[in-house]
């Protein structure tokens, strides 16, 4: 499989609180839900049939938790396009803390994270897929793991927040595969990330 990431940040690259207010409140954030209606139809179709050609999705712990709280509880998210996607495929959860998955097929990956992706990278099949999930997309990447990354870019300067890129990390160049904005403003840019190791 192909690991893609997909990730929605604000010009200033904050990942924090993208879609409630509510949903992540740490730090003192609080300009949560600065994606919410941002794109037209046309970049709600795109994230959509993104989704849907996952072959499987793999969280980190928190953005599983929200994920499983929402589109994998509430009936109308569950039967949204996007919801049907999620429940249908394989969830795999890279973490060390949460014991007990509460959203049907899960598998946690334990012990040596990086053996666990790459035997998934391994097998045949389409996309595995990162939404959100920002401390594991900040060690994907960190890691040599990231095939493809997608960003999708409200035009907001959000002024707080968790951002998506660490202030150390790795220096990547990134060939561009794709990139639209589309009629409010919203740019999708997909990358893969060409590892100076690899
Ligand atoms: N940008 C964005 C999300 N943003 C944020 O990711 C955070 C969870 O990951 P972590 O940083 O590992 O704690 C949480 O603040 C959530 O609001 N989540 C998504 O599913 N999709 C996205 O495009």
């Amino acid at each position: 499989m192909k690991l893609t990431t997909m990730t929605q940040v604000t010009i200033d690259g904050v990942m924090q609180g993208n879609g409630a207010a509510s949903d992540d409140r740490r730090n003192g954030f609080e300009r949560g839900g600065w994606a919410l209606g941002k794109g037209d139809d046309e970049t709600r179709t795109f994230i959509t049939e993104t989704y849907q050609r996952a072959e499987a999705f793999l969280f980190g712990r928190r953005t599983y938790e929200l994920f499983a709280g929402s589109w994998g509880s509430i009936g109308q998210m569950r039967a949204h396009p996007i919801g049907v996607a999620l429940n249908e495929a394989p969830k795999y959860v890279a973490s060390t803390t949460l014991t007990a998955p509460r959203w049907d097929n899960t598998t946690m990956l334990r012990g040596d994270l990086t053996a666990a992706i790459s035997e998934l990278k391994a097998k045949p099949g389409g996309d595995l897929q990162v939404h959100g999930s920002g401390a594991l997309t900040r060690w994907l990447l960190e890691n040599d793991l990231v095939d493809e990354m997608t960003l999708i870019v409200i035009p907001v300067i959000l002024g707080q927040g968790t951002r998506l890129f660490p202030e150390t990390g790795p220096d990547l160049a990134l060939d561009l595969v794709e990139s639209r904005v589309d009629s409010k403003g919203v740019t999708i840019q997909v990358h893969r990330p060409r590892y100076a190791r690899a």
